[in-house]
């Protein structure tokens, strides 16, 4: 591939418009403009920042957006209503580089049923905003929603119309992502040959997720002819999503052999500004996600693990660090083989044969992988001082407090309290606390039964089964006077889960301490 036969390809990212259109997501300014400059950061070409019309609040800060990000250009969308055109050209006004983003239906269904419209009514509505809007910018983006279950002859005809009224970037929406990788490319292919014929006109791509084709659908663009992609952070939109600009942006650059394209994306801010979108937003960013998920780049099962401890490329296709995370990880679990869990130990400093305490030979690591299996069989994820535990003492770590019981007062108008009876070798202690809520109220209550009180320092729950009895499964890391541990805690109430998380913190502490103190234990590493 020469460099010349590569091809530029514009990404327009839509996460503070489309993507704010995710059900129960709503987005404050400072929120905005934080991701707004998070996606300066990353390289976008092109930030839609809003709709001005919808609020003084949308218009506002687009206005702030369009006054304070350098770099991208800023759009804004608009109705073909005069109105919608001039609140975006007002709030863009101070902008470096400014688009006004015009769109209509193309669909029979949507131009009757919704605007209420002929299909003539809106070819001539549609060329009268493209030519007002370019009254305020030269540069003016035009869009006919749902253009995969319109008639593709009335496409061809309303996008040629709104080139030649003066649009300069034809977005073609599959709104409801109806179409498939092969027919959204032919159509493409059909506005690229029959109406830009080599006019400077932008083709661009708007996906959605419905049938969970979007990714696809805009990369089929790319092959026929789109060099504007048109995506959000994470997916995030309207109903199933939109384009993730992660995937379709290390689609191309992972296949540019194939794509013979490259986008100005600085990858390395990609997971970066995912971790942003997904606090602001509170959208969870599910485990097996694409780039840039929990597991995206970790390998459990022992044919893998062994694969890329020998050579990374048997089972990796990029580098974590390209999109800005760490190193492929090794999770251990039920899964893992020999090869991993021997890597494992010696990551954590064990030396694996000679003569010290840890020194493990072939008989030794046979025997505490047995036991490795046993526990992961119980336990599911294995951590590392699930490893130690077994290496130093060859057990999991001894339960010194054991829960009795826990009672949770909490409700609206009523300081949350816990009380907790504890198991402990001397007999039964019981505790009462409050909290700020249900959670850290029991978690008060077992540190004043058993005298312990470690810091919190990350807390996370899920499901592990499903349905109305799913079990809850709570991991709550600690320190402690320098120590760290991870305390999981599992039950179908996840108040009971973390008052029992923390409690199994507490006793990976003890056991801790009981070792430093004993002349038999050799330093842990
Ligand atoms: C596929 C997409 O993502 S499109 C963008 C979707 N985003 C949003 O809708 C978010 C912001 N929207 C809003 O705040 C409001 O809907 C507003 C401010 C735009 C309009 O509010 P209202 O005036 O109360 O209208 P309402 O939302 O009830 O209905 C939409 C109107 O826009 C019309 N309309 C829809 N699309 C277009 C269009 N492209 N061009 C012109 N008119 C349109 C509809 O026909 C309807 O008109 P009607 O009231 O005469 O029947
Ligand atoms: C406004 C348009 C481009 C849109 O979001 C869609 O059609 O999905
Ligand atoms: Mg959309």
């Amino acid at each position: 591939m020469t460099a010349s036969s590569t091809r530029r390809i514009h990404i327009f990212d839509t996460t503070l418009r489309d993507g704010e259109q995710s059900p129960g997501v709503a987005l404050n300014h400072s929120q905005k403009i934080e991701i707004a400059h998070g996606l300066a950061r990353l390289g976008v070409d092109v930030i839609e920042a809003g709709f001005p019309i919808t609020s003084d609040g949308d218009f506002e800060c687009v206005s702030r957006i369009a006054r304070e990000v350098r770099g991208p250009t800023i759009a804004a969308l608009a109705r073909t209503a005069r109105a919608d055109i001039e609140r975006a050209a007002a709030a863009l006004e101070a902008a470096q580089k400014r688009r006004i983003h015009v769109f209509t239906s193309a669909s029979a269904v949507q131009m009757q049923h919704m605007l209420r419209k002929t299909p003539e009514q809106v070819i001539e509505s549609s060329v009268r905003a493209v030519e007002f809007a370019r009254q305020f910018t030269d540069d003016v983006e035009f869009s006919g929603q749902d253009v995969m279950r319109a008639d593709f002859e009335f496409v061809i005809r309303l996008y040629r119309a709104a080139i030649e009224a003066g649009a300069t970037v034809i977005n073609i929406p599959d709104t409801v992502g109806y179409g498939t990788p092969i027919e959204y490319g032919a159509l493409i292919a059909r506005v690229r040959d029959e109406i830009v014929m080599g006019r400077n006109v932008e083709i661009s791509t708007h996906c959605h997720d419905d049938l969970g084709m979007a990714t696809a659908n805009s990369l089929a663009a790319v092959e026929n002819g789109a060099t504007q992609i048109e995506c959000t952070i994470n997916g995030i939109g309207e109903r199933a999503g939109n384009t993730a600009l992660e995937e379709v942006v290390m689609a191309i650059h992972t296949r540019r052999d194939h794509y013979q394209a490259e986008t100005g994306i600085h990858t390395r801010e990609i997971n970066r500004v995912s971790r942003l979108v997904s606090r602001l937003t509170g959208m969870v960013v599910p485990g097996n996600k694409a780039i840039v998920g929990d597991n995206a780049f970790a390998h459990e099962s022992g044919i893998h693990q062994d694969g890329v401890l020998k050579h990374k490329e048997t089972y990796e296709i990029m580098n974590a660090e390209l999109v800005g995370r760490e190193a492929a990880v090794m999770v251990m679990g039920k899964h893992s083989g020999r090869a991993a869990f021997r890597k494992a130990l010696q990551d954590l400093g064990y030396e694996l044969e000679g003569e010290n305490d840890h020194g493990l030979n072939d008989d030794a690591l046979n025997a505490l992988f047995v036991r490795f299996k046993e526990l992961a069989d119980r336990k599911g994820q294995i951590y590392a001082d699930d490893l130690r535990s077994l290496v130093e003492a060859g057990t999991e770590v001894e339960q010194t407090f054991q829960i009795d019981s826990i009672q949770v007062l909490s409700g609206t108008r009523v300081t949350p309290t816990a009380t907790v009876r504890i198991e402990t070798p001397d007999g039964i202690r019981e505790a009462a606390a409050t909290g700020d809520g249900p959670v850290s109220a029991v978690m008060n209550a077992v540190s004043q039964a058993t005298g312990i009180t470690p810091e919190l320092e990350s807390y996370r729950v899920q499901s592990v089964t499903r349905g109305n009895e799913a079990l809850g499964e709570v991991n709550a890391g600690v320190r402690y006077k320098g120590m760290t541990v991870m305390g999981i805690g599992l039950a179908t109430d996840v108040v009971e889960a973390s008052g029992r998380a923390w409690l199994h913190a507490i006793n990976q502490i003890v056991a801790g301490q009981t070792k430093e103190k004993s002349p038999m234990t050799a330093e842990t590493p």
